[in-house]
């Protein structure tokens, strides 16, 4: 077991997510436990309807748990509101898709500045940090085309950019490398892991690619929205 000397960066405790449905409930998650500290790159495994993807959204505050506590660099989750989860969303966490999510009729830069813009950043400092962004994702010469004008590798390395761009303290992706070939899928994980060790950002990644396990310091493993395997790599 590794040393935790920092405060958690990730603290979850009965973490859970119930989903209603008519009569019915699904369980996302149920009672999950985590102290993550700063700085691990985090690999999420589990079958389909795990709840690796439920984890994912309650850590991107994109969703709020129907059960238990969670902080997340230091933010209380669980009792945010609206407001403080939007704040949240744009300042702490970057987010990394497998679909790419870009928006189809802005060009490569204007898709990374974006968030930025809507954070209420001024123009010339954002353009000029997605730039560089761009630079060291090998995107140099692609700020003026569209996403349909761009390969998988490319799009998903412009959506890493944009992620990146309000320099967040937390990276999340959800099958990052699902839609790319071995090649593509290698160098957005060698990208990921670079944004870990050099940056020391924290970042979670959940996949059933086997492309993320050699960077992995932690493996986490779902089964039935509970966690059944913790494993400290290095
Ligand atoms: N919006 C929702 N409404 C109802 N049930 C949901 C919803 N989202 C997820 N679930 C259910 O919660 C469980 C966990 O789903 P989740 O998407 O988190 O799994 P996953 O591990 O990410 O799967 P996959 O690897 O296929 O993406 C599943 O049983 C799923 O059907």
């Amino acid at each position: 077991m590794k040393e935790k000397a920092e405060r958690p960066d990730i603290f979850a405790e009965g973490l859970t997510r119930i989903y209603r449905l008519g009569m019915g409930e699904v369980i996302g998650i149920r009672g999950i436990d985590l102290e993550i500290p700063k700085g691990e790159l985090v690999v999420l495994k589990g079958d389909s309807g795990s709840g690796k993807s439920t984890l994912l959204a309650l850590l991107a505050g994109l969703d709020q748990p129907t059960g238990g506590r969670l902080s997340v660099a230091g933010h209380d989750l669980s009792s945010a509101s609206q407001a403080q989860l939007t704040a949240f969303r744009r300042q702490v966490v970057g987010m990394v898709f497998q679909s790419f999510n870009l928006l189809p009729t802005l060009t490569v830069i204007e898709n990374v500045c974006l968030p930025a813009l809507l954070a209420g950043k001024p123009h010339a400092r954002t353009r000029s940090e997605a730039e560089e962004l761009l630079s060291w994702l090998g995107m140099a010469s692609r700020h003026a085309h569209r996403p349909s004008q761009l390969s998988g590798g490319e799009m998903q390395r412009t959506a890493i950019a944009r992620a990146l761009i309000n320099s967040p303290e937390i990276i999340l992706a959800d099958e990052p490398t699902g839609n790319l070939d071995s090649n593509n899928g290698e160098i957005v994980m060698q990208l990921l892991a670079e944004l870990n060790r050099r940056f020391r950002r924290t970042v979670i990644v959940a996949t059933h690619s086997t492309l993320a396990d050699p960077f992995a310091t932690v493996l986490l493993r779902l089964k039935d929205g509970a966690v059944t395997e913790t494993s400290w790599i290095k």
